[in-house]
């Protein structure tokens, strides 16, 4: 039987305005995630037995949700796609868009990334999924082919549009501003940007630090979170991946119901708030991607894309095989 743990909120937002001394925190967190540091923060074994594995779990997964509506969701970078260190070179393999496309013939499925929604559906090309991009402040519904698509909007959702020419202008300056960072790539993700640290210097990741809060410090109504190598600066409005989750859930008319279980898969802090509403609603589960120990409120693990993969295979051929397809 599953059980939910209430956690304790530890993945915070990062404070832009304290002081220099959060630069500093901003850098050791960004370290402390790496996978040499979380190696030894954790062991291998006590974290499997309180994140087992959904693989070595798929029966007991079932067992729960049986009578249920599934409902999937999914980020894209390190779930679907593995991390590279080209941003814009981070494809999903045929495998994994072939699977998505048989999942999403079963069940409604969503992805929800950090990107821009334009990008992340450049990635996966599939008509049928729902997309919350800019993490989940632009969501739009299935194009075509998609059972299980609602009425005929095709946006569903875009709460930060009045932050749009804000974040333009943050995202110009800080181009300008780490333009002699070697390895320093900014990202316009339309509703929020992001500032890759992935091929910087370590030792230059205070100094790319400190000039991403010399730009910020003049915008209160920003914020930043903390990704893998890379800090998002983002509106302030309280929507992340767990609202766009619930806004979803609601929108395919779930809002209320008891008979739908909702499973997110995701390897990133930002998906923590998905996981979290999980564990508040008590409903469906989280499953976190992930090779090493790292604290998350999520229930399961997955190690690798190609792990997602196998899951979300084995989730399609359940479904057929009880369809009789
Ligand atoms: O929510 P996601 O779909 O996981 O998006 C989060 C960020 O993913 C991308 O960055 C990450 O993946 C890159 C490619 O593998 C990697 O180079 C980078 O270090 C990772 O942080 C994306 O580029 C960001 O814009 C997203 O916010």
């Amino acid at each position: 039987m599953l059980m939910y743990r209430p956690k304790k909120k530890v993945l915070q937002d990062l404070h832009i305005n304290n002081g220099g001394g959060l630069i500093s925190s901003w850098v050791d967190s960004m370290r402390a995630c790496s996978p040499t540091h979380l190696k030894s923060l954790m062991k291998q074994s006590s974290w499997l037995t309180e994140h087992p594995s959904a693989l070595d779990m798929f029966e007991d997964i079932l067992h729960v949700s049986e009578g249920k509506q599934i409902v999937m969701f999914m980020d894209y970078d390190g779930t679907l796609s593995p991390i590279v260190d080209d941003p814009d070179r981070a494809f999903m393999s045929k495998k994994m868009r072939r699977t998505v496309r048989k999942l999403a013939n079963c069940f409604p499925t969503a992805i929800v990334s950090g990107r821009c929604r334009e990008k992340v559906y450049n990635f996966v090309k599939l008509t049928e999924l729902y997309y919350a991009g800019s993490h989940g402040m632009d969501i739009k519904g299935p194009e075509q082919g998609s059972k299980y698509k609602e009425g005929s909007e095709s946006v569903l959702c875009q709460p930060a549009t009045e932050f749009l020419p804000m974040i333009d202008e943050v995202y110009k300056k800080l181009v300008e501003k780490t333009k002699f960072t070697p390895g320093a790539n900014v990202e316009n993700n339309k509703f929020c940007v992001s500032v890759h640290f992935r091929r910087v210097d370590e030792h230059n990741w205070s100094d790319l630090a400190h000039q991403v809060r010399a730009v910020m410090k003049d915008y209160p109504k920003l914020r930043l979170t903390q990704g893998r190598k890379v800090l998002e600066i983002r509106p302030i409005i309280k929507w992340d991946k767990g609202k766009a989750l619930e806004f979803l859930l609601e929108s395919l008319g779930y809002a209320n119901c008891t008979d739908v279980f909702p499973l997110y898969i995701g390897d990133d802090r930002t998906d923590e708030d998905a996981f979290k509403i999980l564990r508040e609603r008590r409903q469906g589960l989280g499953i976190l991607v992930s090779k090493f120990p790292k604290e998350t409120n999520a229930s399961y693990s997955l190690q690798e894309p190609a792990e997602v993969i196998d899951f979300l295979q084995r989730l399609v051929e359940w479904k057929q095989l009880r369809s009789g397809a």
